[in-house]
This record gives C-alpha cells, structure tokens and sequence, in this order.
C-alpha cells in the first residue's frame, strides 16, 4: 500500500454478507481495486454479474468495478489491503485456511464485532495470532454503521483503530467516500470491546421493544450499557473517552434503535416469546451478541467486572430465564449510586 496515502489499494475483502459487500462497494467507490470473496460461486457471479447480492442485499446496485470470486488464493492474489468480514465465531476456521494465501505485507482489516468464546480474545488478537502479523499491520474499523444504509450512501462515520497512527490514515484514505467518513483511533481495545458488547446491549434492547417497553427503558438500557462497557474497557486498559465516541456511544444508539439491527430484532423475537432455537430459525445473517454475549461475560468475570445486564442476557439467550424474570431481577438489584 503507498506509504503516504491507502488511496488506490488493491484490497480483497474476505466475506460477502450484508457488511463484507457493502464495505467492498465502499473501497471501490473511495477508488482501490477490489475483489470479494463469496463462498458459493453462484454468488460471486451473481454480484460480478448481475451487480447484485440478491441474499445479502436486494436490491442493491453494487459498483461496475467490483469484482467477485469464490477462490480465496484469485481474491487474495497481490492484495496490499485484506479485510475480514465474516462472523466472529467463524474468523479462526476461516483464517487457518487463508492465512497461507495472504501476501506477507498485507495490512489485515477486522470488520467483525464479537469475542471469541474459549479463548475470550478480540478478533485482531485472533488476526495476529494466527498470521504472526504485528500490530502495526492490524486494525478494526467499527462504529454506527448498519449495512444497508450505507449501502445506500446514507451519510455515516466510523472509526479505524489501529496501534500505528501512519497505518490509520493509510485505512482512512482508502475508505474515505463522499458518504462514509472515517476517523482514525489509537484505541484498537476500546473500539473493538464497544462494537462486541453493543451487539449484547442490542438484544436486551430487544427484548424489552418485544415486551412491549418504550422509549425510557432502551434509553436506561443504553445508558447503563455504555456504563458497563466503559467498566470493562478500563479493566481492559482501553481510553474512556473512546466509549462516548462513535465506536462506543455511537454504535449503541444506532444499534440499539433500528430495526435494520440484526441483534434488536433477534432479542425483539425472543421479547415476544420466541426461544433462541426458534429465533435462530428464522434468522439467516449472523447476530453476533447470541454468541458473544458468553466471551464477554466471561471476560468480565476475569477481569472482576460486574456486568449485569450482559449476565441477564447470557440468562435469557443460555439458561432459559423467560424475559419477564430477567426484567424483574434486572430492576430489583441492590440500589446505588450512578
Ligand atoms: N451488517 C452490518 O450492518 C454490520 C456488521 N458488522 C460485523 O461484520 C461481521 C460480518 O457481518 P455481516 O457481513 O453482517 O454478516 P452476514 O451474516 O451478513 O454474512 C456473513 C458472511 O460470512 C460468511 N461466512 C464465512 N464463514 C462462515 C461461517 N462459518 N458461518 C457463517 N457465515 C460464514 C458468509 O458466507 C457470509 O458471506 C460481524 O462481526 C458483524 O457484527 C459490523 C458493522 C455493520
Ligand atoms: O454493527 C452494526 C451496526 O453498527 C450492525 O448491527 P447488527 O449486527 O445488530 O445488525
């Protein structure tokens, strides 16, 4: 990638589903060279094609200059810029198989926003481990940014976090279009837990919307979510002031109020009375707060971080507790100061 500037990189976007393509539509129209991978051929020819995701996005136009594939090797060949976008839970399968295909000098772009269940790692921790990159080629992007509506060059900002200032502003320049406007951010810790545990934070918000709660309760939920998402970041080292940006604050409001959020609609069904096993039926792209709601538990739990409505969540997604209970021990905890 030019040292001076990301614009006009080759990239190969590692993922085709809702935030992989429209991400790949962004690279092109900010003017890098781009190749998705999609996992099923019928697919990739679909959006060379026909210039569509008829699975992921109908209905979107999706650029003249970008280009598909189910070859991960003809996707990653000469690619300067590599992005992965596909669920949390899924990275490392994936990137054990792709990892010899990657160019050494590639930088590598999480787009994901969960933790890994076992090891409780942040997705760049599981990108260095198993390529070997260093953290100066290492980097997440996260903030309010709900696929289809940039999709459908609705204006939005996010944020690019990597350790290496240089290698930021290298990403900000290859993503920056005339509706997408990124910021650059030295806190990869702060900016990845506030998009893993937005998702958790969103099926709670869910689930009250199902019950039939209104606008005060997804306020309190949001409120005292970035409470306990800025508790764990400090136990995690990452900078407070991260968590009332766009990564943090940002996505949670976007997140937690759309009904274009995979993971409020999830908790919505669950708030109506669906089982997760029900819910999981009719829901074809990922809600990575199911999953991730656990590795986040648990990394609280190892760092002594009271995190009680991510535990309400894991009690209703895992144990079984009906939403009512939750709601019920949710609001008859010990009182205490804000
Ligand atoms: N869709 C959105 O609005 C946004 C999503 N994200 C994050 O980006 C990541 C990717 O999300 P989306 O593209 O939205 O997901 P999606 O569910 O729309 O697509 C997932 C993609 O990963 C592929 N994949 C590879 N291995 C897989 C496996 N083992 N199981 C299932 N799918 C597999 C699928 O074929 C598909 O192309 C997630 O971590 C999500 O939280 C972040 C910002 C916005
Ligand atoms: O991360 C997102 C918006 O920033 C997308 O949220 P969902 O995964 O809940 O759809």
């Amino acid at each position: 990638m030019n040292p001076q500037s990301g614009q006009g990189a080759r990239a190969a976007v590692l993922g085709a589903g809702s935030w992989g393509t429209t991400f790949a539509k962004v690279l092109v129209d900010a003017g890098c060279a781009v190749t998705l991978h999609a996992r099923r051929p019928e697919l990739a020819r679909a959006i060379s094609e026909d210039r569509e995701n008829p699975d992921y996005l109908p209905g979107i136009r999706l650029p003249k200059g970008l280009r598909a594939t189910a070859d991960p090797a003809e996707a990653l060949r000469a690619a300067e810029l590599v992005v992965l976008a596909v669920p949390s839970q899924s990275l490392r399968d994936n990137l054990v198989q792709w990892a010899p295909l990657l160019p050494p000098d590639a930088v590598l772009l999480s787009l994901m926003k969960g933790i890994e269940l076992g090891t409780t790692k942040r997705m760049s921790q599981v990108v260095c481990e198993i390529t070997g990159a260093g953290p100066d080629r290492v980097a997440a992007m996260s903030g309010p940014n709900l696929a289809r509506e940039i999709a459908e060059e609705q204006p939005a900002a996010t944020v690019i976090a990597c350790a290496d200032q240089q290698r930021a502003e290298q990403l900000q320049a290859a993503c920056h279009t005339p509706y997408f406007r990124p910021y650059t951010n030295p806190d990869l810790v702060g900016c990845e837990l506030g998009g893993a545990v937005k998702n958790v934070i969103a099926l709670a918000c869910g689930i009250t919307e199902g019950m039939g709660f209104g606008d005060n309760t997804r306020a309190s939920l949001i409120t005292r979510g970035l409470a306990e998402t800025a508790r764990l970041g400090a136990a995690l080292g990452a900078e407070p002031t991260t968590f009332a940006g766009l990564a943090g604050l940002g996505d949670l409001v976007a997140t937690c109020s759309s009904p274009l959020s995979r993971n409020r609609t999830f908790g919505e069904k669950l708030g109506r009375g669906m089982t997760v096993e029900q819910a999981l039926q009719t829901t074809r792209q990922v809600a990575e707060g199911v999953k991730s709601c656990r590795s986040v538990l648990d990394l609280g739990r190892a760092h002594g971080v009271d995190m009680p409505l991510t535990e309400a969540v894991v009690r209703v997604c895992h144990e079984g507790v009906p939403a009512a209970q939750m709601v019920k021990e949710i609001m008859s905890r010990e009182a205490k100061p804000e």
